[in-house]
């Protein structure tokens, strides 16, 4: 019996585009405005790090439910000491130490006690090399410590590992035009995560009028120093969360559209088009702007690599697939809220999937699929990847839905308001 879904939905702003628009509206040199700013934990945890710095912030509810932001820069950024609390929040936990540099503040940083596992070296290192001092509470290199960046000098070039992290690339080069004498950098040898992140910095800051150049090998990066104005701006739907329900379009056999899908976009999450087609869907993208996803009655597995963010939700669509599935240059998810290449190991296997975990890739070989509960460690994405779980496998229960609201607050009320509309097909 199929129960296919019949829904379109509108997704919230996303995520990395406003905490980057929110970094440099804080760095500008005029007021800004941000239309459609995600409101969801890690956006209100960067919003309450800059109003921390003195930055101005005013939020407008608008009549379609969306939040316009207006951002005013402060006059001279606080110094401090102050103290910024990152929740589970790369962006907050890597993008904030450059800006505290910046301002030549002394912080104290801590988060979540699973953000005191998360990476942060590279990028701490750096801003040390640029003249900062840091001090270490527990383990080196990791949170919580307090930095003192009275004393930052202008640098030669920083070379840096990006293999743990894009979010390390990204942190210098939103506040590279605010250094004094800009930025040159370059990524160490060895792979580099999440390569899209990196290219949507890059893209952003240029959209805003920030001077920066790409080296040929795509892994040096060159930010002129200079004023950034003001701006205005409106967020696109965060695509990396629609993930989930258009991939419910194949799990349930049914049809989801998502409105507002931008006609180009440096989000990951723009992939789901070429994904899911390749997958067995039908994909559509109308002159209303609606994304149509479709399914076919087939889902196909896949062989993919860096689907960085996208691959909890991919994992759990490969589980449902006719055929074995690998996902590629994934081994730094071992990093993100929890280690996803064991959490997605041990909750597929749990529902009857065969999953072989090596350092930076999956194989997920489905098989016959049987309840169980889910646990989200969590993590916003393994608690969406096994609401899709549950759309396809009666009996499914995910425990703690509600850490969803780190990017997509309104998550389990969509979803049920599009699981709702699917109706026994015989
Ligand atoms: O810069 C960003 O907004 C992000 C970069 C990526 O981080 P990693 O490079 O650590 O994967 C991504 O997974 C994360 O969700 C958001
Ligand atoms: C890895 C993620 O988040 P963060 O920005 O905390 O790194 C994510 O959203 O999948």
């Amino acid at each position: 019996m199929r129960t296919g879904v019949d829904a379109i939905v509108s997704v919230p702003a996303s995520k990395s585009l406003t905490n980057r628009y929110l970094i440099l509206a804080a760095l500008a040199s005029s007021p800004s405005t941000i239309h459609n700013t995600l409101i969801s934990r890690d956006t209100e945890l960067m919003l309450d790090a800059l109003a921390a710095f003195g930055v101005g912030i005013e939020r407008v509810e608008c009549s379609d439910g969306s939040t316009t932001v207006h951002v005013t820069p402060a006059a001279e950024l606080a110094r401090g000491p102050l103290e910024v609390q990152c929740g589970l929040a790369g962006t907050v936990m890597r993008f904030v130490p450059p800006l505290a540099a910046v301002a030549g503040a002394t912080v104290k940083f801590d988060g979540d006690p699973a953000a005191r596992l998360r990476p942060m070296a590279p990028v701490l290192d750096a801003l040390e090399t640029l003249g900062a001092n840091i001090e270490y509470a527990q383990e080196p290199g990791m949170l919580p410590f307090t930095m003192d960046a009275s004393a930052l000098r202008s640098g030669e070039q920083v070379v840096i590992d990006a293999s743990g992290s894009s979010q390390f690339i990204s942190a210098l080069l939103l506040v590279g035009h605010a250094l004094p004498g800009g930025l040159t950098l370059r990524a160490a040898n060895g792979p580099v995560a999440s390569p899209d992140h990196i290219m949507m910095t890059v893209q952003t800051l240029r959209e805003l009028g920030v001077k920066i150049t790409v080296d040929e090998d795509g892994r040096g990066w060159k930010v002129a120093p200079g004023a950034l104005a003001g701006f205005t701006v409106t967020v696109e739907p965060d695509l990396s969360n629609a993930g989930p329900f258009l991939a419910a379009a194949l799990a349930s056999d049914g049809s989801v559209g998502i409105r507002h899908w931008p006609t180009t976009t440096t989000q990951v999450g723009g992939k789901w088009v070429q994904i899911l087609s390749q997958m067995g869907a039908e994909v559509h993208h109308g002159d209303d702007a609606v994304l149509t996803v479709r399914g076919t009655g087939k889902i196909h597995g896949i062989n993919y690599a860096d689907a960085s963010e996208l691959a909890p939700t991919l994992a759990a669509l490969c589980a449902l697939a006719d055929s074995p599935s690998k996902l590629t240059g994934i081994g730094h998810l071992r990093g993100h809220e929890t280690d996803r290449l064991a959490a997605l190991e041990t909750e597929l296997n749990k529902v009857g999937v065969q999953v072989v975990a090596t350092a930076d890739s999956l194989e997920i070989t489905p098989a016959e699929l049987r309840a169980a509960d889910i646990h989200s460690y969590e993590d916003h994405r393994m608690a969406t990847a096994g609401a899709l779980l549950g759309l396809a496998i009666e009996g499914i229960r995910v425990e703690n839905i509600a850490t969803t609201a780190k990017t997509m607050p309104q998550f389990p009320q969509l979803w049920a308001d599009m699981a709702s509309t699917a109706k026994a097909r015989g």
